[in-house]
């Protein structure tokens, strides 16, 4: 696996304030990081030092190998960023736009031209390069916006918010987008929408107070996401010694009407137990489902306990 971000130790204070706390992680080729935390978390000092926008406190950042401390030029080279409000300019045509930030990017006349192209053919805007930015739709904007930060072919993109403001389908296109490149390149999405993280990612963060709260992959978090808890709807009241008789069985709320909460063990579900039961005993069985227990359960259950940190001005 190529490590392209290595970030190690990483402090941010301002003034005694610790905004980002002893961050360690790592983004590999092709992993799309879902970077979340409630406001004031710290996920905005995190990505401004990771960009190289901003100083740490103390800690070490890598960009494809690159320190962006030691050698900022360098390894701002390895990175494209598309900020929360786009930097496009509604004046220009999307190649004259583009042709622009390829400049800004030290792209070789040579090379600009197929540069442009390429970056118009991946974000789907190789039919409207002579169309006004200004006139484009917001979901057209957008992809504006990634393909500027796409434009020099960078390991790592770093999106903020990208599908903010956009109708249902320009968000099913952007994600798309998103997905395409997370192949190539190293991606890191910071945003609100817990869906979202579902939905694009390969890897979620948690960032609350400053320190990494959840790293996992959308796998490990799909497990925590299977609660341990089972609705079952009968047409007969059940025998609930019974019930409690199979083995992972721990509690049983009575929800009315004959449903009921069956509260079990994590990795032992009694499900097919229970069916048994039901049918064997002739309850009847109308209705058994596992319960599922939503990301914003998760993240609010790790950030609610704790409360986000006073607003300080430097
Ligand atoms: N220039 C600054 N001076 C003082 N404190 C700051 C400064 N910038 C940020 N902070 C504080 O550091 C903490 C983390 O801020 P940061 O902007 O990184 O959080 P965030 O997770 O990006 O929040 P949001 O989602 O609201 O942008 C907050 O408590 C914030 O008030």
């Amino acid at each position: 696996m190529t490590q392209l971000i290595q970030v190690e130790q990483l402090y941010r204070y301002y003034g005694d304030h610790c905004a980002v706390n002893n961050v360690t992680f790592t983004l590999e080729k092709g992993e799309i990081l879902g970077f979340l935390g409630p406001n004031g978390a710290g996920k905005s000092s995190t990505m401004q030092m990771i960009c190289g926008n901003l100083a740490p406190t103390s800690g070490q950042i890598l960009i494809n190998g690159i320190d962006i401390l030691d050698n900022p030029k360098e390894a701002k080279r390895e990175l494209g960023y598309l900020p929360e409000i786009p930097p496009v300019y509604r004046e220009l045509t999307v190649d004259e736009y583009l042709g622009y930030c390829g400049k800004l990017h030290e792209i070789p006349v040579e090379k600009l031209a197929s540069a442009v192209d390429s970056a118009k053919e991946r974000c789907g805007l190789a039919d409207v390069g002579e169309r006004l930015i200004g006139n484009l739709s917001k979901g057209y904007q957008q992809r504006v916006g990634i393909a500027q930060a796409i434009i020099h072919s960078p390991a790592v993109i770093i999106l903020d918010e990208p599908t903010v403001g956009l109708d249902p389908i320009q968000i099913r296109e952007i994600r798309e987008l998103i997905r395409e490149l997370g192949k190539e390149h190293g991606i890191i999405l910071s945003t609100h929408i817990l869906p979202e993280v579902q939905e694009s990612c390969t890897r979620v963060q948690i960032i609350h107070r400053g320190k990494l709260v959840l790293n996992d992959s959308i796998d490990g978090l799909e497990q925590q996401m299977r609660a341990s808890s089972l609705v079952l709807e009968t047409r007969q009241a059940p025998d609930f010694m019974k019930l409690y008789a199979i083995d992972g069985v721990q509690k049983i709320d009575d929800l009315g009407e004959r449903r009921y909460r069956i509260f079990h063990d994590k990795d032992k579900s009694p499900a097919e137990r229970v069916a048994e039961a039901a049918v064997s005993l002739g309850w009847g069985l109308l209705e058994l489902t596992p319960e599922r227990r939503s990301m914003e359960e998760i993240f609010i259950d790790i950030t609610q306990h704790t409360p986000v940190m006073e607003e300080q001005v430097a």
